[in-house]
């Protein structure tokens, strides 16, 4: 069961360089948010901080109950076992195994015996479609993988909060895609909170019950999906879009010349490179695969969502109906094929884990990039 993480007026800098300030935010507990935000805004450093491997200047990081800017060295110590961190690269330790790499946590932070360490990390693997690959080295595998085993990693405690960086870099759409229903899916098993720092828009769009963005050192927005996807703040726009006419520029913020340069190119029909997609038709949100319990949290989030309903803006009220009616549709037919399939394991039927990307020959025919390892 997940954990809420309460962030509240928190302000970090480096030396007189400010990153972000007054940044608050709830990552509601077992709900699936995002961060986005141009390169630099400071997402890895607000990450950093909610683990209390970073130390912000003000404001306070709750998470369960324990403000972690102010506890002892010994209860960070045991509120970081609540977090598992997959980072961007995957940290893994170069010189060991796959095997070893995701045992790390459990020789490191618990006394169980090898023979315990040895079923957790198989499962793990397992769970990742690493399954075969254990006695591999994180050289002699793609980065693919190498995310993966990451993810393992992160796993292997358990935890009740999953924190994300960039979990696609690096990464085909495919492969980003699986990662991605992994997320979902785990999400779905173990009712984690996840926060998932990312550019793919691929992702913003369709993973996340919630996101936020940084940009000039500020948080702009944080809440439900919709909100930011159906926004009318200009750098938002841009963000979503990729297009390099607006106010995020290479590096700093523009100037009002450069400003009033693009938006006499862009009146003259010159492009920025932006997609002309338009945000605010909204893709459903992915579901767990077939045979996976229904994510509690989206119960949860749905709750919330009407609650503050009327505060929002009009357009992203809209989107709101209409995505839950797309989901909705979608929960029925998902419904239908685990029926057809005789799983009647779906919803609070089922608890604990299983072996959804390697376990029966159907799944192994569904996940076959999983059950070959070579993602
Ligand atoms: N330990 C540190 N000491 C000094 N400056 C740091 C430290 N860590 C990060 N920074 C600075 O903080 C700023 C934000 O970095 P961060 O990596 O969090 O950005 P980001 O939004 O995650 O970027 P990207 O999307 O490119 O990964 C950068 O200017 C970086 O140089």
């Amino acid at each position: 069961m997940g954990v809420e993480v309460s962030v509240e007026g928190l302000t970090k800098s480096f030396g007189s360089q400010n990153i972000w300030r007054d940044v608050t935010l709830t990552l509601p507990e077992g709900e699936v948010s995002a961060l986005l935000g141009p390169s630099g805004t400071g997402k890895s450093v607000f990450l950093k901080a909610l683990i209390g491997l970073l130390h912000p200047e003000q404001g306070s990081v709750i998470v369960d109950g324990t403000d972690i800017t102010k506890c002892s060295s010994k209860e960070l110590y045991e509120i970081r076992k609540l977090f598992g961190v997959l980072f961007q690269d995957g940290a893994l330790f170069g010189s060991m195994s796959l095997f070893d790499n995701t045992a790390f946590p459990l020789r490191e932070h618990t006394k169980k015996g090898e023979s315990e360490i040895r079923d957790i990390v198989m499962e793990k693997l397992d769970l990742v479609g690493l399954a075969d690959a254990g006695d591999k080295l994180p050289g002699e595998i793609s980065g693919g993988m190498r995310k993966r085993a990451g993810l393992a990693r992160a796993l292997v405690l358990d935890p009740q909060i999953i924190l994300c960086d960039e979990p696609d870099s690096g990464l085909d759409p495919v492969r980003t895609a699986y990662i991605s229903q992994l997320l979902i899916d785990i999400n779905a098993e173990i009712d984690a909170t996840i926060l998932i720092v990312t550019h793919n828009i691929n992702i913003a769009r369709t993973i996340p019950d919630n996101i936020g963005m940084l940009f000039r050192k500020e948080l702009v927005m944080f809440g439900p999906r919709e909100v930011l996807l159906t926004s009318e703040e200009p750098a938002v726009k841009q963000f979503l879009s990729g297009d390099r006419f607006g106010p995020i520029g290479m590096s700093e913020e523009k100037d009002d010349a450069t400003a009033a340069q693009e938006a006499q190119l862009a009146e003259a029909g010159v492009s920025g490179g932006g997609t002309k997609d338009d945000f605010s038709e909204i893709i459903p949100q992915v579901q767990p695969n077939p045979g996976m319990p229904e994510r509690k949290a989206a119960a949860r989030h749905r709750e919330r969502v009407e609650e503050m309903l009327h505060t929002l803006p009009e357009n992203a009220q809209r989107a709101i109906r209409e995505s839950q009616q797309a989901e909705d549709e979608i929960r029925e037919e998902r419904q239908k094929v685990d029926a057809q399939n005789g799983d009647g394991r779906n919803g609070s039927e089922r608890d604990g884990h299983d072996d959804q990307y390697a376990g029966s020959d159907a799944n192994t025919e569904q996940f076959p990039a999983y059950r070959a390892g070579n993602a």
